[in-house]
């Protein structure tokens, strides 16, 4: 089943005089279950692509469907809902809260999503032993590595229950091995959960990883390519 369409999605940033195309004509779609890897140099539009599939950023011109929703006709309050409940956000910088415990940390979202407090700390539970913080979810983000802060932000992204999980370039502040592990985890739990990932990366190990890779170049789509079948583990 298509999860997210695109349809000659165009963005133009404009700074004075000067206009910058960051997306030009950009159709494509990602089924459910994929993972998929959005790659290219600096300044193809990867992290603008994924701003405007997440809802952060609107196009110039095109659209985009997610889950049977045309999120580019939605106004800024049905927005920051459908961000809630469809979606889930994993970013360079791990965007933790400083005062609040990892489970904390994993439980705000389902806060804002009204979850019942047992449910919301079951599933905060849940999540961090997937990712293999069990035993340190008492911990505050500062006394957790960088690879154990962004694997926070994977079971804080995945608690939630998202439909798609949006990840730019989750993996940039950390070492090779930490990277590679993430992604593993990252992989597993998409199979597991049967949740569909979209990431951006600049990383070749990484890279390895994805199902399938859709490459940008100048903003237009350069090659797309199905490396594994999404279903097969
Ligand atoms: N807010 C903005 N205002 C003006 N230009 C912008 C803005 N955001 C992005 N751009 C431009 O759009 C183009 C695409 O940028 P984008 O950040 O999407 O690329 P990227 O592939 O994610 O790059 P990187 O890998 O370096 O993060 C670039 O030319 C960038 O300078």
């Amino acid at each position: 089943m298509t999860l997210v369409r695109l349809e000659n999605i165009s963005k133009t940033f404009r700074q004075g005089d000067i206009e910058v195309h960051a997306l030009t004509d950009i159709s494509l779609d990602v089924s459910e279950g994929e993972f998929a890897a959005l790659v290219g140099p600096s300044g193809s539009g990867k992290t603008t692509l994924l701003n405007i599939i997440g809802g952060l950023d609107s196009p110039t011109s095109g659209k985009v469907h997610l889950n049977g929703t045309d999120v580019t006709a939605l106004n800024e309050s049905q927005l920051s809902d459908f961000r809630l409940f469809q979606l889930g956000f994993v970013f360079q910088a791990y965007n933790l809260v400083p005062v609040l415990s990892a489970l904390e940390n994993v439980e705000l979202i389902m806060v804002l999503q009204g979850r019942a407090e047992s449910e919301r700390r079951e599933r905060a539970r849940h999540y961090l032993d997937l990712v293999g913080l069990g035993k340190v979810m008492d911990r505050r983000p500062s006394a957790l590595s960088g690879g154990q802060q962004q694997r926070v932000a994977v079971a804080r992204a995945l608690a939630s229950g998202p439909r798609l999980v949006l990840a730019d370039e989750p993996t940039a502040n950390l070492d090779s091995d930490n990277a590679t592990a993430l992604l593993d985890i990252m992989h597993k739990l998409s199979h597991e959960e049967k949740t569909t990932f979209l990431f951006s990366t600049h990383d070749p190990r990484v890279m390895e990883r994805a199902e399938r890779i859709i490459q940008l170049r100048d903003g237009k789509v350069e090659m797309d390519r199905v490396i594994a079948d999404a279903n097969a583990v």
